[in-house]
């Protein structure tokens, strides 16, 4: 029988007697790791060798894990400038044990949050006291950090483990490890005579040019073997998926607008009939610009046409705000709080002209809001915005479009729900169920532009619109949690790295 190199090796260095690790037999026969595991699949295929699979579980220090090796876990140098100070007889001040202790900056927190978890001691009204019959030196936590300083196994339970994984002291990693083991066939084949055949593993320009590819026997591809994780950059979900929404959007017969980030509240909001003094135009809500804090060419007859909506109302029943409005509030600069303002421009003919209906318009845009960060808002997100303007539309028509959009992400369990905005009547938002945690989360707000809008716009058919979140979107797609995994300092890489985008 005649074998390749690598396989022969393989073959020769594995024991019949015992299951020998992978990485074991490949140093001995001189092989590299993947060569050797792709030859020991390749010698299973024949049922010369077994191969076996286990995984294991290796911990190790991080860069603050070295540095408290150090210096110290922060709560028992906490606890040791407790006790110096004589905190096991009467409580000390906290703010002159943590001058005394050295510790700054967030390291006080962390000392503080330990120092009471792992019972050193209670913190109360600014006063530490002590258990006196602590005992520092046999600390868990520490001895594994010191373990796995020394190189050690850190000879530890789960129970250490987590808090010092969760703390980022540590890092735990599973690998792979493969054993082989020479079969009753593959003995019988060594002692019938076994040679290495000649392989090529690589084609070289010597041997297309000397026509000798025509005689060599190439290598097999093994699309199973184990290679090397290449981790390039790449284009992050949330884009990923905003292209492919375009893409969605695109192939149901709609165009795409743009503009700008920072606009005139006029585009933002007047010209959707929100009252000047409405609580979302202030800074509570909208970010303003300073330099420059104006816009210069609004066109004049549309805010005269505006600000008579706001003053007066629409048609003969029509009532205004009894609320002041000036043209300089329009004037100011804004980051826009969402890409209606786009919508504003487009349908007044402002950006590309007048528009004669049917016309379908969309945006995925970035919008800017002064939100508090938590798990389901950040202060930008992307939104998708779009509108429909046609004669005779109702509220099936837009359903119907949700009900397309999100079926094409696999989401088929909208729920609409009644909703208020100054400037559509009626107004729904629309909610998808969350696939992990069951939660029924909102993903956008829609309706049907009101009279007040339009008529100033000078568009006299019907115009639905809505305003959809591109990270709750994602969310629903791929079951993550929180929306600081896929942006910032707290992402998740794995699910960075991992998740594939279908198109
Ligand atoms: N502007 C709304 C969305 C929306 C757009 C158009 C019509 C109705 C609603 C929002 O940001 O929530």
């Amino acid at each position: 029988m005649k074998l390749p190199h690598a396989q022969l090796a393989v073959l020769k260095t594995a024991s019949a007697d015992e299951d020998r690790p992978l990485t074991e037999v490949a140093t001995e026969a001189d092989l590299k790791p993947a060569a050797a595991t792709r030859a020991a699949f390749e010698l299973e295929d024949d049922g010369l060798v077994s191969v076996s699979e286990e995984t294991d579980e290796s911990v190790s220090l991080t860069d603050e894990g070295r540095q408290y090796v150090e210096e110290g876990l922060p709560e028992l140098r906490l606890y040791a400038a407790a006790v110096d100070a004589g905190a096991d007889e009467s409580p000390v001040s906290l703010g002159q044990l943590i001058g005394a202790s050295g510790l700054e900056g967030p390291a006080v927190d962390i000392a503080l949050a330990n120092f009471a978890r792992k019972g050193y001691g209670e913190v109360d009204s600014g006063e530490v006291s002590v258990d006196p019959d602590a005992d520092p030196d046999s600390d868990p936590e520490r001895r594994a950090l010191e373990r796995l300083a020394d190189g050690d196994d850190p000879d530890a339970d789960e129970a250490t483990i987590d808090p010092l994984e969760s703390r980022g002291l540590v890092a735990r990693e599973e690998s792979t490890v493969r054993s082989v083991q020479v079969t009753d066939e593959g003995v019988n084949a060594l002692m019938a005579g076994v040679s290495e055949a000649e392989t090529v593993d690589r084609l070289t320009p010597e041997l297309i040019t000397s026509g000798e590819w025509e005689d060599v026997e190439f290598t097999e591809y093994n699309v199973e073997a184990d290679a090397e994780q290449f981790q390039g950059g790449k284009e992050h979900i949330l884009r990923q998926t905003a292209n492919r929404v375009k893409d969605v959007l695109v192939g149901m017969g709609f165009e795409e607008m743009e503009g700008p980030h920072a606009d005139a509240q006029f585009w933002i909001n007047d010209c959707l009939f929100m009252p000047q003094d409405h609580p979302a135009r202030t800074h509570w809500d909208q970010f303003a610009l300073e330099e420059p804090s104006e816009i210069q060419d609004l066109p004049e007859d549309l805010v005269e046409r505006v600000r008579s909506a706001h003053k007066d109302g629409v048609g003969p029943d029509g009532d205004g705000y009894h609320s002041p409005w000036t043209e300089e509030t329009a004037r100011r600069l804004d980051l826009r709080g969402h890409t209606t303002s786009l919508s504003m421009r487009y349908l007044s003919g402002h950006q590309i002209g007048e528009l004669e209906p049917p016309q379908r318009y969309f945006s995925v845009e970035k919008v800017y809001r002064n939100d508090t960060l938590d798990p389901t808002h950040l202060l930008e997100f992307f939104q998708i915005e779009g509108w429909v303007m046609a004669d005779d539309l109702s509220v099936r028509d837009l359903m119907g479009t949700f009900t397309e959009f999100y079926e094409r992400f696999g989401i088929t369990d909208l729920d609409f729900k009644p909703h208020y905005n100054p400037y559509t009547e009626p107004s729904f938002e629309l909610f998808g169920t969350h696939p992990e945690t069951g939660d029924i989360v909102e993903v956008g707000n829609s309706g049907i532009f009101r009279e007040e809008v339009l008529s100033p716009l000078g568009v006299d058919c019907d115009v639905m619109a809505w305003g959809l979140s591109l990270e709750r979107l994602l969310m629903l797609m791929y079951g993550f949690e929180d929306i600081r995994d896929v942006h910032g300092t707290l992402c998740d890489l794995e699910l960075l790295r991992d998740v594939e985008v279908v198109h």
